[in-house]
């Protein structure tokens, strides 16, 4: 018998932790503890054991941690998921603090897309909030940045497009992060992008609505925040700092980070100065390609900055055109619909659903108040648990029931997501894109065989052959991708399958991707490069151990964003900062009730209604910065019922995907009316996107030995910015009184980066190089971006026209051909436009050879060694000036139609669905 020590280990689908305990393995080898030793007890939030500190934000500590109750067999781990979990006591209320809090949750509630962190639920007790996370496995961004130095120019390009992809999903929702940067990136296990920390999220109604309120850390900050007192387009904001995300993928530092007169970047003054006068350099292992790319984003005018339609057509981020053309309805539909396999929320949950202990100042012995839980049940994915013991009250795990080990449902929700379906989804795409890829080569290869031999009888017989298989993908779409591998294998929906006893969930499950694959297939057919599987093939069977280490190390406070408005909220912090002690002074003015007032209380003598079945629809409150209060009702759900169950209280919304048709729309109307009150808006369609960038025209490339200015793209020499000379005219800007006035620089910046240190600076502001061992810069020979014309519209409608074509006729063939012919001439296209100067430089023929590359499968990264890897002690800084009013006018948004050519790819997707 073997004696293992081992410290943590798993049994019976319970994790101990056992202190230095001696296990013993039986027959099956299985671990038992041996029956003389004592369990050493857990932490546990609510229905999660507590494991490491994945992290330290501006809030608080995140932790890693388990279900207690897995469904599983030993064999596998619990459900992982991490708990930011917010002292109370740290977020006074009406502070900004606050609202970021309720932000975050609110936004992320309604946010479905494999690119953006999932929130499970959120728990409370009387001492912390614990938002419960999508466990991003694959650690932070800026370190897998900072150690492989620099991205080579394929991962980067499908890590970028899963960004445009993410940002694009919250924007068509009406909502735009201002807060993207490095360090609010994570990965998941297989690299796949996962966009996290929404504490600066806000809303927009309408395509061309301003923000007033500057947000985001100042490097990634657009320059329109900072040297404009106007407000501001918040989605172009985001556009920008996903340029200055995409260089530092690719050069390995941040641009504009090498102005020796303020190394470290702390004074917000002249780095803004220093962004808007300096040219865009590029060191030069970044190729042309993604140089012009960059080059259309980092511009500091918004008028001129393209858009992320236009980024998703760009020749650079081509070969990921089926992932990016996925709309946010498509997504909504797949990760909603997996919400379809969890038990109908109220009666089920309280009929099977156990009074939860964890809830409540209950009739347990060790009943306290203090431990009650709120559990956000709207989002509750995880049964709770039989007869458990209080948050954060140290538990000895019991074993679990045989019933609930066993329940199909439960089965299938463990790995809903977490495990992930970023990756599901997106493993989709790659090997839908793998399938089509491979039977378009076959196709290539007969039509070659054709032509050279004469045969006639091969083509047509291999477009049977695929036209069955689309038939039977439709038909039966689980066999199909059972036989072809293309889900199952490594989907939680075969392990859904493989342990549980209910047939329909996993076909059900596994159909649902299987629709999505289909779906990509389709637009694979029209847009699919052939670039795209080796590209993405290469980047998901890389395998992604090297970082599962980082995850659960204990990370160092890192250095977090700098919000003046929510440090100034603590009375200590007001003195330094009197400025935003003055606005929060006129926000506290208007303040509401705290969300905390508005949670019962959980005394025990607190006598509640009994369960009452109809919903009550509580007061909508607004989601303003003005109007900080937002209650957890609001936040959690805009039904809420107060159930009675001695002490229990549940927050739930009614499951409507089950029971409403009409859940998406209601849900969209509740949506909005919870975020701004009684108006309802409609989301932001791909149409109204597409009217909020008619500004914006494609842009002509020409060549120049002239080095572009970044603000001045056209080459007139007008600046379309500028700081200006006169502070005091300043509306409402208070960078300059913050940061040079008050002389709050490095030293004064003391509240957040005391606790931070120089740890995470290194990656926000220069992930691997410092000012003097900077990589070299590019010559001053550059692309000139210059007067916009309609090539980059024609191509569109060129792409439409050829989609909707193809559908109607042949779409395989037609596909490929329009696919490959569009890919040709658009390469062409920069070629001629690159070459036509009569100053063609070097750079134009690498723009050829990258086209060229591009179409022969082949892209190739230059192989630049990276000189640098010194990190540089600063700070990050966020920065949020909120305004004093930060009142949007509301107006109700338009809903246009689609456009002809998704509705034939619809149509025939839904055919296919149908057949
Ligand atoms: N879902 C997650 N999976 C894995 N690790 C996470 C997750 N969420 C956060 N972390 C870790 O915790 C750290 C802090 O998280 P986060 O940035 O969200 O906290 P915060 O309080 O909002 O901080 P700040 O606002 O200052 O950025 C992250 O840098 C990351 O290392």
């Amino acid at each position: 018998m073997a004696s293992i020590n081992k410290r943590y280990t798993y049994y019976g689908g319970e994790t101990a932790v056992l202190s230095g305990s001696t296990i013993t393995g039986n027959a099956n080898g299985k671990a038992i503890r041996a029956q003389n030793k004592p369990r050493r007890k857990h932490v546990t939030f609510g229905p999660y054991i507590l494991g490491s500190t994945l992290g330290e934000g501006e809030f608080g500590k995140v932790k890693l941690g388990w279900s207690k109750h897995s469904t599983t067999s030993s064999a596998e781990v619990p459900k992982q998921v991490a708990i930011k979990l917010i002292r109370r006591d740290t977020i006074p209320k009406n502070s900004e603090k606050e609202v970021k809090v309720y932000r975050e949750i609110n936004a992320l509630k309604h946010l479905t897309h494999p690119n953006i962190v999932k929130l499970e639920e959120v728990l409370q007790n009387s001492k912390y909030i614990g938002i419960v996370l999508e466990y991003a496995s694959g650690g932070e961004f800026y370190k897998y940045i900072q150690q492989k130095r620099r991205l080579k120019e394929g991962v980067a390009c499908r890590l970028f497009a899963q960004l445009i992809s993410g940002v694009q999903y919250m924007h068509s929702k009406g909502l735009v992060h201002r807060d993207l940067k490095l360090e609010n990136l994570l990965l998941d296990k297989h690299e796949n992008l996962i966009i996290t920390d929404f504490g600066f999220v806000n809303e927009f109604f309408q395509h061309n609505e301003l923000m007033k309120t500057s947000c985001g850390s100042p490097c990634y900050a657009a320059p329109e925040l900072v040297v404009s007192t106007k407000p501001y387009e918040a989605r172009k904001a985001d556009v920008w700092s996903c340029g200055i995300i995409l260089y530092a993928m690719l050069a390995g530092y941040l641009p504009w980070d090498d102005d020796p007169k303020n190394p470290d970047g702390n004074d917000i003054a002249k780095l803004y100065h220093y962004i808007t006068r300096t040219p865009l350099k590029f060191p030069e292992y970044v190729n042309a390609l993604p140089r012009d790319l960059l080059r259309r984003i980092l511009v500091s005018d918004p008028k001129r900055r393209t858009t992320l339609r236009n980024i998703q057509r760009h020749e650079w981020t081509r070969p990921h055109m089926p992932f990016l053309s996925i709309t946010p309805e498509e997504w909504d539909r797949t990760m909603v619909s997996k919400d379809v396999f969890r038990p109908p929320r109220l009666n089920s949950q309280r009929s099977t659903r156990p009074q939860s202990n964890c809830s409540t100042s209950s009739t347990s012995s060790k009943g306290d108040k203090r431990d009650s839980l709120i559990i956000d049940s709207t989002l509750v994915n995880l049964p709770a648990p039989p007869q458990e013991s209080q948050s954060h009250v140290i538990t000895i795990p019991s074993p679990p029931s045989p019933e609930l080990r066993h329940s199909p449902i439960r089965g299938v929700n463990r790995h809903s997501r977490s495990n992930s379906a970023a990756s599901i989804a997106l493993q989709a795409v790659v090997d839908a894109e793998r399938e089509h890829n491979l039977q378009r080569e076959s196709f290539l290869h007969l039509q070659k065989m054709h032509h050279s031999t004469g045969n006639r009888a091969s083509v047509p017989v291999f477009l049977n052959q695929r036209s069955n298989t689309h038939s039977n993908n439709s038909g039966n779409v689980s066999s199909l991708m059972n036989k072809d591998s293309v889900i199952v294998e490594a989907s939680p929906a075969k392990n859904a399958k493989n342990n549980t006893s209910h047939p329909n969930i996993a076909s059900q499950e596994s159909s649902n991707m299987a629709n999505l694959a289909a779906s990509y297939e389709n637009k694979n057919k029209t847009f699919k490069p052939k670039t795209t599987v080796d590209r993405m093939n290469h980047s998901s069977e890389k395998g992604s151990s090297s970082y599962h280490q980082l995850s659960s190390q204990h990370h160092k406070p890192r250095p977090t964003s700098y919000h003046p408005s929510s440090t100034a909220s603590a009375s200590t912090d007001s003195d330094a900062f009197p400025i935003v002690s003055a606005i929060n002074g006129t926000l506290a003015h208007n303040m509401e009730p705290s969300p905390f007032d508005s949670v019962p209380s959980l005394s025990p003598d607190q006598k509640y209604s009994s369960f009452d079945h109809s919903p009550k629809m509580l007061p909508r409150r607004s989601f303003s910065v003005n109007k900080p209060s937002l209650d957890l009702q609001s936040v959690s759900g805009d039904l809420i019922r107060s159930q009675k169950d001695g002490e229990t209280i549940a927050f739930s919304r009614i499951n409507e995907q089950v029971e409403d048709a009409d859940f998406r729309k209601r849900r969209q109307s509740r949506r909005f009316s919870a975020l701004i009150g009684e108006k309802v808006f409609s989301p932001v369609t791909e149409e109204m996107e597409e009217t909020a960038i008619v500004d914006e025209k494609p842009i002509t490339i020409k060549v120049s030995a002239v080095t572009p200015d970044v603000n001045d793209p056209d080459g007139t020499g007008e600046k379309k910015l500028d700081i200006p000379d006169n502070k005091t005219e300043k509306k409402r800007f208070s960078f300059f009184s913050l940061y040079s006035t008050h002389n709050v620089s490095k030293s004064s910046l003391g509240s957040n980066d005391s606790k931070s240190g120089v740890n995470g600076k290194a990656a926000s502001r220069n992930p691997s190089a410092s000012p003097k061992t900077a990589e070299p810069r590019e010559s001053r020979t550059t692309l000139h971006v210059v007067a916009p014309n309609d090539s980059e519209d024609s191509e569109s409608s060129q792409i439409s026209q050829t989609s909707a074509v193809a559908a109607t006729f042949a779409p395989d063939v037609h596909r490929s051909t329009q696919s490959s012919r569009q890919t040709s001439s658009s390469d062409k296209s920069i070629a001629e436009k690159t070459t036509g100067g009569s100053n063609a430089s070097k750079e134009s023929q690498s723009i050829q050879r990258h086209a060229s590359h591009n179409r022969s499968n082949g892209r190739t990264s230059s192989r630049v060694t990276n000189a640098s890897n010194t990190s540089r002690s600063s700070h990050r800084q966020s920065v949020m000036v909120s305004t004093l009013n930060d009142n949007q006018q509301a107006q109700p948004r338009h809903t246009g139609d689609q456009s002809t050519a998704r509705k034939v790819i619809d149509f025939f997707k839904r055919r296919s669905m149908r057949l």
